[in-house]
């Protein structure tokens, strides 16, 4: 079985490339190091997999459908798990074109692709930014409506969209997976947990964006795993959440994170603009149809993430 990750070199996509190398998966990488963050970061990331076994890696734009489709075509992948986006929510009201470059038409270009290379399954990575605001209510997948607050948000829910189109043309197995705020180890730099940690180990202030937010963030192991499980499903077009059901507010991450910095300095800004208040991810469909059980409580992860930026210094 052959498995293309586009993303690969990402924070996800390198976790789930090592996961995949260990059990033994032959796995080819498409990754265009976009300079959203850090390409230095990314080319560190195809480092630590290249430690674990051999894959095929591409840099190339998925935006250049010729190329990629000679791609596509040399392969004859049975799985594709489309990772590769431009991710941040709130640079998404800046620059709201790149997203739908990178993350609908890009898109496209890879279910068009799986589709006549016959494919049989695409995994899509979406995320909860696609349930918009919604408070004190665990969120369901049937619960999205396209009623979101941000152009990323937007982008996902259409490439969501343009994924049912696909599957309902070339009949391909289609999984799509709703992340819910992930960190850990290699996290995205611009992600709060990744920044906070790295300015309090710099012993500078962090800029905290509203204190009334609150996340289902769930640690890096938990989607791999979530991700893995996917792999071997039979279904034919299935949306699952990942998260890991206990949302945290922002006081208490900042709480835990104080506990490893007693130093730590606050500076309080306002809520940011297309930033949702709240996520909270209902979990019950992903334990029914693969178990999918989240294991790493926020204080563990915050630890584990903590141990692994000190070790980058
Ligand atoms: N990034 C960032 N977030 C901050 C900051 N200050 C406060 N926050 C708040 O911290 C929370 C977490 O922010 P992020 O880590 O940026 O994650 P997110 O907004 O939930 O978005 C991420 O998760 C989505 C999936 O749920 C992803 O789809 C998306 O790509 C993104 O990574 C949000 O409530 C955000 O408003 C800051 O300085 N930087």
């Amino acid at each position: 079985m052959h498995i293309l990750i586009t993303g690969g070199a990402g924070f996800i996509g390198s976790h789930l490339s090592i996961r995949l190398l260990q059990q033994q998966h032959h796995i080819t990488i498409i990754d265009s190091l976009h300079e959203y963050y850090s390409v230095e970061r990314k080319e560190k990331q195809l480092h630590q997999i290249k430690k674990e076994g051999t894959f095929t890696f591409y840099q190339e734009n998925l935006l250049d459908f010729d190329r990629v489709e000679k791609i596509f075509k040399r392969h004859q992948f049975d799985i594709v798990i489309h990772l590769a986006a431009v991710p941040g929510v709130s640079y998404s009201l800046k620059d709201p074109l790149l997203y739908v470059d990178y993350d609908i038409k890009a898109t496209i270009n890879v279910l068009k692709l799986a589709g006549e290379t016959n494919v049989k399954h695409v995994i899509f990575a979406s995320s909860s930014s696609v349930y918009g605001n919604k408070q004190d209510q665990s969120l369901s997948e049937e619960m999205a409506t396209g009623r979101v607050i941000s152009p990323y948000a937007a982008s996902k829910f259409s490439a969501e969209s343009f994924c049912h189109v696909y599957q309902d043309l070339y009949q391909f197995q289609l999984t799509i997976l709703r992340f819910f705020t992930v960190y850990g180890s290699w996290g995205r730099p611009d992600m709060a947990i990744p920044l906070f940690i790295d300015r309090c180990l710099q012993d500078e202030p962090i800029t905290v964006y509203g204190r009334q937010s609150s996340r289902d963030y769930t640690y890096i192991d938990d989607i791999v795993a979530g991700i893995a499980s996917v792999l071997s499903l039979n279904h034919q077009n299935e949306t699952f959440n990942l998260g890991s059901s206990q949302p945290v507010s922002m006081d208490r991450l900042l709480s835990i994170i104080r506990k490893h910095f007693p130093e730590m300095k606050i500076i309080d800004k306002t809520t940011r603009p297309g930033d949702v208040k709240e996520t909270w991810a209902n979990v019950e469909k992903a334990h029914k149809v693969f178990n999918y059980k989240p294991t790493i409580s926020i204080e563990e992860g915050i630890e584990r993430t903590i141990q692994w930026a000190k070790q980058q210094l």
